[in-house]
């Protein structure tokens, strides 16, 4: 059995890169395992781009990563589903089957993630609804949910395959500030039952009411409020 304490993600002298456009430059972090974590920073800053390395969807071309395990660096195309399955991954738009119902759209991924058996993919589906607050709607279409209860859909479908870290991309961008911190709060809970979270947002409340480490990225560098002080007037 193993207790490591190995960072769930950690980032050397890594280089983000949109197309030949550096972005991002020297970004070094550790985020534990059970961490919660803002990401901050001006629109266009380089929040998404630093996201979406984390999990592959850019290759680190300079530097070192690693994420939950996985070395970022030279990972190979066949790697990068298992790399996934170890994190939930939650955008702002809520990126939903719309044609499908909401148990559909769940066992797609567990089928996929290489789910079998049918009592279990039935059990596994009811614990993560319950998890997000939703009894009742495995049958109900999305369209037919309102955004906050699609976003939990969204988080739900995250939470199947017990992630070690939950990226989350603006995940409150799209809805009203009060179903926003919802959505917020369910976060926060997951956190508390040991899930690490990076959370990029542009909600200043959150960072006040729910004051947590920040990592901000500013003029092509990525600060961390556990390192030294910034301000976080004028960034968004
Ligand atoms: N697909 C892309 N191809 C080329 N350049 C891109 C692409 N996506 C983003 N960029 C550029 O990379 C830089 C960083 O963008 P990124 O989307 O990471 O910023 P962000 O901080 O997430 O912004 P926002 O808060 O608006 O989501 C910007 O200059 C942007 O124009």
């Amino acid at each position: 059995m193993s207790f490591s304490s190995e960072p769930v993600v950690s980032l050397r002298d890594a280089a983000i890169f949109q197309d030949d456009n550096r972005v991002l430059d020297n970004v070094t972090f550790d985020i534990s395992k059970g961490e919660f974590v803002y990401l901050v920073g001006r629109t266009g800053s380089g929040k998404s781009s630093l996201l979406k390395t984390l999990y592959a969807d850019l290759d680190l071309r300079l530097g070192d990563g690693q994420v939950a395990s996985y070395p970022l660096r030279d990972i190979k195309r066949n790697q990068v589903p298992f790399l996934r399955r170890k994190l939930g991954i939650v955008f702002q738009d809520f990126q939903l089957f719309y044609d499908r119902t909401v148990a559909e759209n769940l066992v797609f991924v567990m089928r996929a993630t290489g789910w079998t058996d049918s009592a279990k993919i039935k059990k596994r589906l009811a614990e993560v609804l319950m998890r997000v607050g939703l009894g009742s709607v495995d049958n109900k279409m999305p369209h037919q949910l309102s955004g906050g209860e699609q976003q939990r859909v969204v988080i739900a479908r995250s939470l199947i395959n017990e992630p070690v870290l939950m990226i989350a991309d603006e995940p409150t961008g799209n809805l009203d500030p009060e179903v926003g911190e919802g959505i917020m709060r369910l976060f926060l809970e997951i956190n508390n039952s040991g899930t690490a979270i990076l959370m990029a947002t542009h909600n200043h409340k959150f960072l006040q009411d729910f004051p947590a480490r920040i990592l901000k990225c500013d003029n092509g560098r990525v600060l961390d409020s556990q390192k030294e002080k910034f301000g976080l007037t004028n960034i968004w």
